[in-house]
């Protein structure tokens, strides 16, 4: 029987990081995929996503501040057939550069279903294999509910496989993926809904940032319905019908759900294991990322924290660091993660809300500092302004800083700067401390009074 000293089950992020870096230890490592290299990111996740996220971007700034700079554009036109090709070659470069990296490594990866045998065996394409140490990183698949009509509709893999755009969609969902796609199919021309349960969408995050959002999604043409609840779906004269539990019906091409994911747990053989699962489906797993098996691991989507590639990529190489290279076993603190919502405009966020903050360190201890401000970029128009607003949420007499939040023009490449400050507990006084560099939106960071 073959023999590893690692093996991932899901060459995702996950898997991939964490065997390359079991390689580089000079072990011999595995990585059983039974899709396409990269996993959800690479294929149907952030990569594809960015690249439409650029592409509606580009036509709508060209329409919508191009003038304020002497440019205008007759006859634009945009063919998405083209957007999807050069969609495409982006992740077939991405592909080929994993391939090259399993080579370059040594990393072994072989193409099929994994399910275990026993604790420490799995079976892939009719062969037994043994590892010593198991990654269960298998990651996610959007979740639909139960409702009449459900079948009708899409999820985020579907909209990659679209070959044409439609005229209209509503997207039903309040996160991440909800947000995103109505950003950029609105901005790639598509006349969009987003339909959320509650008051606002992204209600986990700072209310300051989310009432930006909501202003900039209405004044860019998106149709924002809170507080509306699918009852049912149906199709009619070829578009579909959504029927809202509070009376109102929306006539759509397309329906998109983007209500969450669940974990790919149920087709692992995992009933052969001393495995057991949460009442969700999700691997419980320390803070270390080991299971309750010894030799058994699980990070990244399939542990139902914090969904992001990076947090998947550094759970990996730090496992795989501390297993064969002696490293101390790395904690990741799960409430300071950076991350970006490609909203147009981006929001950028690492740390406590001003209301989470309070919930934690008490009312009296919370101050924050806010900016409002026209982006330098669209304020060259006249009547086309698009809002920046960033906050500071500061605890405690010495002011450190807990929560940085922002929605604006570039939010999306500054935020990671100032995390390192921030993860590093850096207080109000030394981002004043720091020289401002201008003309930029950044700058308010280190100049808010
Ligand atoms: C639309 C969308 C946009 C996103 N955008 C971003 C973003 O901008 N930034 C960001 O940080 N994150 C983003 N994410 C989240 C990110 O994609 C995930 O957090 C990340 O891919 C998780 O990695 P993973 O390795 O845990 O799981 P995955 O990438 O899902 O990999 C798991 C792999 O396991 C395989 N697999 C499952 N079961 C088996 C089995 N039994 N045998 C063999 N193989 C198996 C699957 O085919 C899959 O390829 C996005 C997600 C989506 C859906
Ligand atoms: N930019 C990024 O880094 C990025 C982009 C996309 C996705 N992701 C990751 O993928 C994860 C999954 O994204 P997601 O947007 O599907 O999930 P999510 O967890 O971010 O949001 C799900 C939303 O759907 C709402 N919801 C739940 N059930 C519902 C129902 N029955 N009807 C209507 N709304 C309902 C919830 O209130 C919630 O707001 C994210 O949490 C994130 O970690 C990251």
């Amino acid at each position: 029987m073959k023999h590893y000293d690692y093996i991932a089950i899901g060459g995702g992020s996950a898997g991939i990081a964490s065997a390359n870096r079991a390689a580089e230890y000079g072990k011999k490592a595995l990585i059983v995929e039974e899709n396409e290299v990269g996993g959800t990111c690479v294929n149907v996740g952030c990569v594809p996503k960015k690249i439409m996220w650029y592409g509606a971007q580009l036509n709508e700034d060209i329409d919508r501040f191009g003038p304020a700079y002497g440019i205008h554009v007759d006859n634009k036109q945009l063919d998405f057939a083209e957007l999807r090709a050069s969609r495409q070659a982006y992740i077939d470069r991405v592909h080929k550069s994993y391939f090259s990296g399993f080579e370059s490594r040594g990393t072994d990866f072989i193409q099929g279903h994994a399910e275990f045998v026993d604790n420490h065996t799995i079976r892939v394409n009719g062969e037994e294999i043994q590892g010593d140490h198991i990654a269960i990183v298998t990651g996610g698949r959007p979740a639909l509910p139960d409702l009449p009509g459900i079948e009708l509709v899409d999820v985020s893999d579907d909209i990659f496989a679209w070959e044409q755009l439609p005229e209209s969609v509503a997207i039903i969902g309040a996160g991440y993926i909800a947000v995103e796609f109505a950003g950029v199919l609105n901005g790639l021309g598509v006349d969009t809904t987003l339909a959320v349960r509650h008051d606002r969408p992204l209600r986990q995050y700072d209310q300051t940032i989310i009432d930006t959002l909501t202003e900039e999604m209405t004044a860019a043409g998106i149709n924002l319905l809170t507080e509306h609840n699918v009852a049912e779906i149906k199709e009619s004269n070829q578009k579909l019908e959504v029927k809202f539990q509070e009376g109102d019906v929306l006539e759509v091409d397309r329906v998109i759900y983007a209500i969450g994911r669940q974990p790919n747990t149920d087709k692992l053989g995992l009933e052969n294991t001393d495995i057991q699962l949460d009442n969700k489906g999700y691997i419980p797993v320390d803070d270390y990322h080991f299971t309750d098996v010894p030799g058994l691991y699980a990070f990244g989507d399939v542990i139902g924290k914090v969904e992001l590639t990076p947090v998947a990529i550094k759970a990996g190489r730090t496992l795989s660091d501390h297993l064969f290279n002696g490293a101390d076993k790395f904690f990741i603190d799960y409430d300071m993660i950076p991350t970006v919502i490609f909203a147009h405009p981006p929001i950028g966020t690492i740390g406590y809300s001003e209301a989470a903050a309070k919930e934690k360190f008490g009312d009296d201890q919370v101050k924050c500092y806010r900016s409002n401000f026209a982006d330098m970029y669209s304020a060259a128009s006249t009547n086309n302004r698009r809002k920046v607003t960033m906050k500071l949420v500061v605890v405690g007499e010495e002011e450190r800083v807990v929560g940085l939040h922002g929605i604006g023009f570039g939010m999306d490449e500054i935020l990671q700067g100032f995390a390192v400050a921030v993860t590093m507990g850096a207080n109000k006084a030394q981002f004043d401390q720091t020289i401002a560099i201008h003309p930029t939106g950044a700058e308010e960071f280190v100049t808010m009074r």
